[in-house]
């Protein structure tokens, strides 16, 4: 089994339980009643290279990165540095997270946020609803295709955005065949957990025109950042290079004053 089927076997087996304490037709229900989704992106077009700052307590490839003992202050601090949208881990076996800490972060900001989970049942896509999320992320890695598209329409009928992550070629063509318009290329293969930068630069050239694409992983600083947006990143994704330093604050700071630097490269949209 790759890390991916066992994540997503984990992730399975937890929300067979949490369908069962309540039920799909009564979770829709209470869904429909939270408070209308945030416009995503608006805020993420704003101007320059837009950063999305991660809850991330641990991961799969590094273990423990940062205690993170309430995620309402850490998701503050990422609004106050500037942080365009806030992604708020939910997986609990692998990354620690819980829908807990995206109640908590709803809470304390006023940002959209990206609900950061294996998602592969419409149930989860109400109940990032129901918790207050904005974007959802849709894995293509973890997806057949049917499920796929319905998921990318099911997110978007609730207003929300849909963040169809891929890390090939065949699966950006399945996002697009899906209809996103949204992409989130990730470095890290889900597979083996190996982080290559170039991906992005692989990958991104090959998207039509008008594709929002974001670099996710692996920015450690303004450098990488600068990079991705040399490749034509309209947005990066980071976790680990901000919770894993003393002050996530500041680490955000740095590099949201770097994509909105006048030397960093706009993409030509
Ligand atoms: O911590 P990093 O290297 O900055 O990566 C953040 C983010 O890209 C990563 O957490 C991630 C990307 N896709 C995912 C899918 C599931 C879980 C986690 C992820």
């Amino acid at each position: 089994m790759s890390v991916l089927e066992d994540i997503v076997a984990g992730v399975r087996a937890d929300l067979a339980e949490r369908e069962s304490a309540l039920p799909f037709d009564e979770l829709k229900k209470r869904a429909a009643e939270a408070p209308a989704p945030r416009d995503v992106m608006g805020s993420l077009q704003e101007s320059g290279i837009g950063v999305i700052a991660e809850v991330k307590r641990k991961s799969p490839s590094k273990g423990d990165l940062a205690a993170i003992h309430d995620p309402a202050v850490l998701a503050k601090d990422y609004e106050d540095a500037g942080a365009r949208v806030i992604s708020v881990l939910t997986e609990q076996r692998r990354f620690g997270g819980s829908l807990a800490d995206l109640d908590a972060v709803r809470a304390a900001v006023d940002v959209p946020i990206l609900r950061k989970d294996f998602v592969v049942s419409p149930y989860q896509v109400h109940e990032a609803r129901l918790h207050g999320a904005d974007m959802v992320l849709l894995i293509v890695a973890a997806l057949e295709q049917n499920a796929l598209a319905a998921l990318l329409d099911r997110v978007e009928s609730l207003g929300m955005t849909a963040l169809v992550e891929v890390h090939n070629a065949e699966e950006c063509d399945r996002a697009l065949e899906a209809g996103a318009s949204v992409i989130g290329i990730n470095a890290r293969d889900l597979h083996t957990l190996e982080v290559d930068r170039d991906v992005f630069a692989r990958l991104a050239p090959g998207l039509p025109m008008g594709t929002f694409k974001i670099a996710e992983s692996g920015v450690r600083g303004p450098g990488d950042l600068m990079a991705y947006a040399g490749h034509g990143a309209d947005a990066v994704l980071v976790g680990e290079g901000l919770v894993s330093t003393d002050d996530p604050k500041a680490a955000l700071v740095q590099l949201v004053t770097a994509g909105s630097h006048p030397a960093c490269p706009r993409p030509s949209r």
